[in-house]
């Protein structure tokens, strides 16, 4: 049944479908990629359907220019998946089908491209053949995957289980599971960005030999990420692993998804069409009916909240899984009474030098990098500030450079003060590159080693680091977040929290939650395998409650109490919001942008959607544009969602000059 029309999705800000003439001889099918003019150039699209007829005169229509290659379709459920995430994310269906593709299938063919093709079709995936022994699982485990294992279609669940307390083993059996039930499957794991795929890749790898197990994440090279695409697309692989993007892997036979450390916010892309892989995992589930399993030791309380409700099955693991193992003893350390030398209170450094003595590991945590967060001049007062954004020029020792961490510009650290010409220019406040020099001026005979943005640069460096410390070559590791995530690290006793309390007092209102996060990770890598853990967090405020249930590892306590003043506020999770961000060069413009926008807003304004008023961003200058948000919030997700398609079409159809873009469900403001 050929028919004359074949509309298609491109990677182009454009309403709708392009429509095109078909080419019955091409045999083209939906989901599939074809080659399409546009403008004055050929691009990749893919086949969204077909028509007899069209808006446009047939005659003026062009025709489909060839096909790439001759694999399959992308599935339907696949198409409905982008199409859902283009319409909740107020974008197109071409923009994020066509970048949800590697690079390699959305590139017009050149001469070699069927060589290229088989060429990573034969890619090798890294085979394990390391014995492993597979523990048997505790009651809490076992309780866990026998009733996940009953799930049928669609179902949500959230696996709440303390640091420590074996996810890894759960997810692994819920996998076997599904193998045993459908020896085809295929199973989508997604993991945070920067971390640890190396060693839980090959854990997989381990248990399940005879799979190939795919990943999936940022850094990978091109090449590798087209060969595992296709061999997840080609059913070749079993299992992905991978982070944000490989929500979108084509994966035809999926059987299971599971989200680990669902609360991390590396889900939730920050630029191009601004998703949460988290939520979209989620609706993925329910096109497929399938079961899918969040998992944290902090969730979100986006997700605790859908537990506590009743929409997800919520599952508890209270314990740690090794035997002798037991949850970290938690001590504040009150900065005003213990003064710091360097940073360090001194019953932190009995600590650490007791560690050391010990011959065990300790983390020391802070989370900004760098070595000083500005320079100053003791005679004038001049700070160290980027020309281009509204905000201070870090001081990065290793490379004797100020270096803003907006835009990345950079300058010599002068050797006297730009303004009075005086030589007393001193570097205030302490990064990760400072910390790890006091301490090592502290304990020179220790192995330190500091793990940050600056230092994992390198692909693959941060992994070897990482290795490092597994295999004991390190004495005190200090970082910032990335030493926080997942880690499975056997000989860290202690773990020592230099200086939060900035974040304690961000007048972000999902600043608490983070910082909680945050710090019941990073005091979760000590104690996992015998040795009792400690943790030290030296602060001014150790009266906090954050501190006090973090004390008591309660993080349902904290969660509750947090709640109950979200909804008293009538914040998310107990409203929906979207931000309306507009740049330009004149801040003043921009506002008035924004003012005009929220008049048009008001007149097609419909059921609880409110406005807040248009405001300068935290940073409200990057790079010389200046930028500021409209806020828009609504009871719920549903009446924002129908708002927002009203409201940009208003916007769109004025076409106004300005430039802006909508943040649906952001995660910071
Ligand atoms: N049933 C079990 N018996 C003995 N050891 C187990 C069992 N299950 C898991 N373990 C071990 O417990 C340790 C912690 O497990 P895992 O890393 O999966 O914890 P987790 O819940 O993911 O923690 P986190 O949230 O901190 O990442 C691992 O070394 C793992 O091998
Ligand atoms: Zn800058």
């Amino acid at each position: 049944m050929a028919q004359s029309i074949v509309k298609v999705i491109v990677d182009a800000p454009l309403r709708g479908q392009l429509d095109y003439k078909n080419v019955p001889e091409l045999g083209l099918r939906v989901g599939e990629r074809c080659i399409v003019p546009l403008g004055r150039r050929n691009v990749i699209g893919i086949v969204a359907g077909f028509s007899d007829s069209s808006e446009w005169p047939v005659n003026k229509l062009r025709k489909v220019a060839g096909r790439p290659d001759e694999i399959a379709p992308l599935s339907e459920n696949w198409m409905r998946l982008t199409a859902f995430a283009a319409r909740y994310y107020l974008s197109r269906h071409g923009m994020v089908a066509v970048p949800a593709l590697p690079k390699f299938f959305r590139r017009i063919p050149g001469p070699n491209y069927a060589n290229s093709l088989s060429k990573l079709r034969d890619r090798k995936f890294k085979s394990n053949d390391a014995p492993e022994d597979i523990p048997l699982l505790n009651k809490e485990q076992e309780a866990i995957v026998d009733d996940f294992s009953q799930s049928k279609g669609f179902s949500p669940a959230l696996l709440f289980g303390v640091t420590g307390s074996g996810k890894t083993e759960v997810y692994l059996r819920l996998i076997e599971n599904t193998f045993k039930a459908d020896p085809k499957a295929q199973i989508l794991l997604m993991v945070p960005e920067i971390n640890l795929t190396p060693q839980l890749v090959s854990r997989i790898g381990n248990r399940f030999k005879d799979r190939v197990v795919a990943t999936w994440n940022s850094s990978m090279a091109e090449g590798q990420k087209a060969s595992s695409w296709l061999a997840c697309h080609e059913e070749r692989a079993s299992i992905l692993v991978g982070t944000r993007l490989s929500v979108f892997a084509s994966l035809p036979n999926l059987k299971l998804i599971i989200v680990d450390e669902e609360h991390d916010a590396s889900y939730k892309s920050h630029e191009g069409v601004r998703y949460n892989a988290r939520d979209l995992a989620l609706k993925r589930a329910q096109i497929e009916g399938i079961p899918v399993l969040l998992g944290s030791a902090t969730p979100s309380l986006e997700s605790y909240r859908n537990a506590l409700e009743g929409r997800f099955r919520l599952y508890k693991m209270k314990k740690r899984a090794v035997e002798s193992a037991e949850l970290p003893r938690i001590t504040l350390i009150d900065t005003s009474l213990d003064r710091p030398q360097n940073g360090i209170c001194s019953e932190t450094a009995e600590k650490i030098t007791d560690t050391l003595e010990k011959g065990r590991q300790s983390i020391v945590f802070l989370n900004r990098r760098g070595f000083a967060p500005v320079v100053e001049c003791k005679s004038c007062g001049w700070h160290s500030t980027c020309p281009h954004c509204s905000a201070y020029a870090v001081f990065h020792k290793t490379t004797g450079r100020l270096t803003c961490h907006y835009c990345g510009w950079s300058m010599k650290l002068p050797t006297s003060c730009p303004k009075c010409g005086s030589y007393e220019l001193q570097p205030v406040g302490r990064g990760t590159q400072r910390a790890e020099e006091e301490l090592e001026v502290k304990w020179p005979e220790a192995k330190i080693m500091r793990l940050d943005q600056d230092s994992a640069r390198r692909r693959g460096s941060a992994s070897r680091m990482l290795e490092a410390v597994h295999s004991g070559e390190v004495d005190i590791l200090i970082g910032t977040q990335i030493v926080a995530k997942g880690h499975d690290f056997k000989k860290v006793s202690l773990v020592v929290v230099l200086n939060t309390d900035p974040q304690l007092l961000s007048f972000d209102y999902r600043a608490r939650e983070r910082l909680f996060s945050v710090l019941m990770q990073v005091a979760g890598r000590a104690g996992r395998s015998g040795e009792q853990g400690e943790v030290l967090i030296q602060t001014k405020y150790p009266k906090d409650s954050l501190f006090r249930y973090l004390k008591d590892n309660d993080f349902e306590g904290f969660a509750q109490e947090e709640l109950k003043a979200r909804k008293t506020a009538s914040m998310t999770p107990y409203s929906a919001q979207a931000l309306m961000i507009s740049e330009g060069k004149d801040i003043r413009e921009v506002l008035d942008f924004l003012s005009q926008v929220k008049k048009i807003g008001l007149s097609v304004q419909t059921g609880s959607v409110r406005f807040y008023d248009p405001v300068p961003q935290t940073v409200q200058k990057v790079m010389d544009i200046e930028r500021a948000q409209l806020l828009i919030e609504a009871d719920n997700k549903m009446e924002l969602q129908r708002f927002l398609a009203v409201f940009t079409s208003e916007i769109e159809n004025r076409q106004f000059k300005n430039v802006w873009h909508i943040d649906v469900d952001p995660l910071s403001f």
